[in-house]
């Protein structure tokens, strides 16, 4: 039988992304041994339930004792804390990464904590859900979807490419990309459509009491979606918008600059100018649909199943 690619891998928080990762190397055979980590002594022990890990530690350096991969997957906010906690028991040649969706404060946070001899290798898997913990997890999570490893200059190539080869190994693709890039893509990509949805679902529900039956009621359409991005952890995004400002910010601007170019035509009847929009707008959304066809774009939309998303003539 062949051997794993990897002996000991300690996964430092057990919630969607971090379960996930357990139950994907479990079912592939990436990893001869799984100790997992987790603050929450409710999260450690329905980890023991699921069989998620070989072993459950409260503690992260008990975790990373004898491993030669961490995987934090952690809310970007908890890992500093995390990270000085087990660099005492880091072993040589270890490879620390993580799935953080920032990767420029991961840098700023974790790099500095890690003692000489340990790699670094910031990843970020370009997929996940609204839910969260170890009950939400499943193995095929990362199957065709995009990672981006975000390697500061300088970092240890092997290390790089066993990380790399652990993702495909997942079933995903991996690019790799300088970490403020990554940042301000994902800033646009990501975070300002969570903080679209958390808005808006939030004014609609401010509405006055009668109106806000209405809501519910009628979240079948396009609100819907909302809501489901909107359902999103609490504590994770709350990390990202503090962890990711200036990126945001930027973007937040941009838009928002757009959206008042919007307001105007509206309030002056300018029917062309929506009008231009909306079909620029429908011409990416094409685009992206015959991306999805050659295999070159995310391939799953659970929401959105594929059928009715065909171009019309
Ligand atoms: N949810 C997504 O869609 C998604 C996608 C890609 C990447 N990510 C990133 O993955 C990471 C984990 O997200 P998730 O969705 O798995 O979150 P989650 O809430 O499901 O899991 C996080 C786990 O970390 C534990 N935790 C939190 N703070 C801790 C601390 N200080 N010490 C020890 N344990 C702590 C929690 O108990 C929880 O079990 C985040 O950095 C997030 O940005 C999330
Ligand atoms: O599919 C979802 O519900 C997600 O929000 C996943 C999503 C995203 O924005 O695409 C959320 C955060 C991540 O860092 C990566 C993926």
């Amino acid at each position: 039988m062949s051997r794993a690619p990897f002996h000991r891998v300690a996964v430092l928080g057990i919630g969607l992304i971090g379960s996930s990762l357990a139950r994907v190397m479990r079912t592939r055979g990436l990893a001869e041994e799984i100790i997992g980590f987790d603050g929450a002594e409710a999260v450690r022990e329905r980890s023991v339930a699921l069989g998620l890990c070989d072993r459950l530690t409260d503690s992260p350096a008990d975790a990373v004792a004898g491993a030669d991969l961490v995987m934090l997957c952690l809310p970007v906010g908890a890992n500093a804390t995390v990270a000085e906690a087990m660099a005492p028991r880091l072993a040589p040649g270890c490879i620390v990464s993580d799935v953080g969706s920032v990767k420029l404060s991961v840098i700023r946070d974790v790099g500095p904590c890690l003692p000489e001899g340990v790699h670094f290798v910031p990843g970020h898997p370009i997929a996940g859900t609204e839910h969260s913990g170890p009950d939400a997890g499943f193995a095929d999570l990362f199957e065709n979807r995009y990672v981006i490893l975000t390697p500061p200059p300088g970092s240890d190539g092997e290390a790089v490419a066993r990380v790399k080869s652990l993702w495909e190994d997942c079933g995903a693709m991996v690019e790799s990309m300088d970490a403020a890039h990554h940042d301000k893509v994902l800033a646009v990509t990501s975070h300002l459509p969570h903080l679209i949805a958390y808005t808006i679902v939030g004014t609609a529900f401010d509405l006055e009491a009668s109106e806000r039956q209405e809501v519910i009621r009628y979240s079948a359409g396009g609100f819907r979606d909302f809501t489901r991005i909107a359902g999103s952890d609490p504590v994770m995004w709350r990390d990202v918008f503090l962890n990711n400002r200036e990126a945001v910010l930027e973007m937040l601007q941009r838009f928002s600059e757009d959206l008042t170019a919007l307001q105007r035509a509206i309030r002056w009847g300018e029917g062309d100018t929506l009008e231009d929009l909306f079909r620029r707008t429908r011409e990416i959304r094409r685009g992206v649909i015959e991306m999805r066809q050659a295999g070159t774009f995310d391939a799953r939309e659970p929401d959105n199943p594929a059928p009715e998303d065909e171009p019309s003539q």
